[in-house]
């Protein structure tokens, strides 16, 4: 369990880089953390990995404080940084060996076996680092950051610089190690998180603006656009529903294709109305449906308040 509370980091007496920030990730949750550039995320990831105190506030891994008990802390938490300093003249094992023996890992074969087993590098064992695809070094990334066998992990932007493919297999590998960890995963795209977060937290200026489960994120409010599809008069179709009280605006996609911007004075769900307005004129009804609030629209609501 990773908890925060009313963590502050001042830089040099005067850049309030984060503050009061306060949130718990739950275990066994995969929780996204979002923020616009330099908005905090790595300063809090640095602190709760224990490579820096905050200047006020708290943090605990496990119920370990990072600082006061920071060697039980770091034992139960396993970080993947945004660049792994990696050994390219290395092998995939002789790498994770190294890594388990300068941190004083007990049982270093078995925990380097495990490590390689559970992020699927077995038949890479052998390989050179310097020759594997980027998808493979970042498996190596996250093996080296449960070599330790820690149930919390901080990944920072795991799957940056990765092709689709490789992209889509480190997900999938992200999602098994959650179902045994705590994960905390900074990242820039949201595809990810409503992919793979149960919770998301949103970062601004410092600030935690939004935490929430994924589906109160995109239930938060009822939707305030129609995706309308019509067979009918293309050209008669704007204008004849945007004569109704409900309609703020409509927006003609392509031929037959609306969409629809609810008055936001609107109090009744519109689509009846719709469906009638477009029936009623003989036109055929194809398709209606809300757009969905998407993550994105979140982000960039509570992104832009200050
Ligand atoms: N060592 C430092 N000294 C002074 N200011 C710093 C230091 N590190 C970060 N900052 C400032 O603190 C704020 C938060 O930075 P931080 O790196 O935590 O943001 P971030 O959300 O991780 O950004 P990014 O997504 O760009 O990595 C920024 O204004 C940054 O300029």
């Amino acid at each position: 369990m990773i908890e925060a509370e009313g963590l502050t980091k001042i830089y040099g007496n005067q850049v309030v880089a984060i503050e009061d920030v306060t949130f718990r990730v739950e275990r066994g949750q995969i929780v996204g953390f979002l923020g616009p550039n330099g908005a905090g995320k790595t300063t809090t990831m640095r602190i709760l990995t224990g490579y820096m105190p905050p200047t006020r506030g708290r943090a605990r891994i496990a119920g370990y404080d990072t600082v006061l008990q920071s060697l039980e802390a770091r034992r139960h938490i396993g970080y993947l940084p945004e660049t792994v300093p990696l050994y390219p003249e290395m092998s995939v094992r002789a790498y994770l060996g190294f890594m388990a023996e300068i941190r004083g890992i007990p049982n270093r074969k078995a925990a380097v076996e495990r490590a390689m087993a559970l992020t699927g590098l077995e038949d890479r064992a052998d390989a050179l680092i310097g020759k594997l695809s980027k998808g493979y070094r970042q498996r190596v990334g996250l093996a080296q950051a449960i070599l330790h066998n820690p149930d919390v992990l901080i990944l920072d932007e795991p799957t940056i610089g990765l092709d689709p493919r490789q992209v889509r297999e480190v997900r999938e590998l992200i999602q098994e190690l959650g179902k045994t960890h705590t994960i905390l995963l900074s990242t820039h795209i949201l595809a990810e998180v409503q992919q793979i977060c149960d919770r998301v937290l949103i970062i601004h200026r410092g600030r935690i603006r939004a935490d929430m489960t994924l589906g109160e994120a995109l239930r938060s409010r009822r939707p305030d656009r129609i995706f309308l599809r019509v067979d009918g008069a293309d050209a008669q179709v704007p204008e004849a529903l945007h004569g109704l009280p409900v309609v703020h605006r409509v927006e003609r996609l392509e031929r037959g294709v609306y969409e629809i911007q609810v008055a936001p004075e609107a109090r009744e769900d519109p689509s009846p109305v719709l469906a009638e307005a477009i029936v009623r004129r003989g036109w055929r009804l194809l398709e209606l449906r809300p757009v969905g609030l998407t993550l994105e629209d979140l982000f960039l609501q509570v992104t832009a308040q200050d």
